[in-house]
């Protein structure tokens, strides 16, 4: 059987090609990208947009070996920095782990989700994925929202973050403003 994940078409990338090298800085950081937007924005801060059990999306539920209706707690926020949305991010919890490793996300609120997993050795991260997406797309259609001006297409990527074999498959979309901090 094929592997989802090369055989599909929307398939998300193992790794970057063409991509400029300021994106491509930005997609390729491994570390808390909180902080690296708080290094270089003197007021950043995290708006939740949506904190709900929900269905997931496209492949997620492959992703995170759900049944295909099972629910999870998805999670998404924009990242600003000033008054420019930078990044939106959308996490997810399947149901089922929120009573262990992951419950504190059920009250995180406005503190960025980097305080959870960057503070905790025993969280580790599974490689980042990489996807260009655009209109039609679920998460460039959310993220855009707060845009003025729809960019042709967005770059996102995704990774697993794992704690007492439980995950959170958290995915960043990066916005154009992302490449106006120095
Ligand atoms: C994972 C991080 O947390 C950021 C904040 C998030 C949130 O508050 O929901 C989600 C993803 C990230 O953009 C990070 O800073 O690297």
């Amino acid at each position: 059987m094929a592997n989802i994940s090369t055989a599909h078409p929307q398939a998300w990338l193992p790794a970057l090609s063409t991509v400029s090298p300021e994106i491509r800085d930005w997609l390729q950081f491994r570390g808390s990208l909180t902080r690296r937007i708080q290094e270089r924005c003197a007021q950043f801060y995290v708006e939740p947009v949506f904190q709900e059990l929900a269905r997931v999306y496209g492949d997620e539920w492959i992703k995170m070996k759900l049944r295909p209706h099972e629910l999870a707690l998805v999670r998404e926020v924009y990242l600003y920095c000033c008054d420019k949305p930078v990044v939106f991010a959308h996490s997810i919890v399947p149901h089922k782990d929120l009573r262990g490793a992951w419950r504190t996300l059920n009250n995180l609120g406005n503190r960025p989700l980097a305080s959870m997993l960057f503070t905790n050795p025993r969280v580790k991260r599974t490689p980042l994925e990489f996807k260009k997406i655009s209109a039609g797309h679920f998460l460039y259609d959310r993220a855009v929202l707060r845009l003025t001006d729809y960019p042709s297409h967005l770059w996102a990527r995704r990774s697993r973050f794992t704690l007492q074999c439980r995950s959170i498959l958290v995915t960043e979309v990066f916005l154009p403003d992302i490449l106006n901090l120095t």
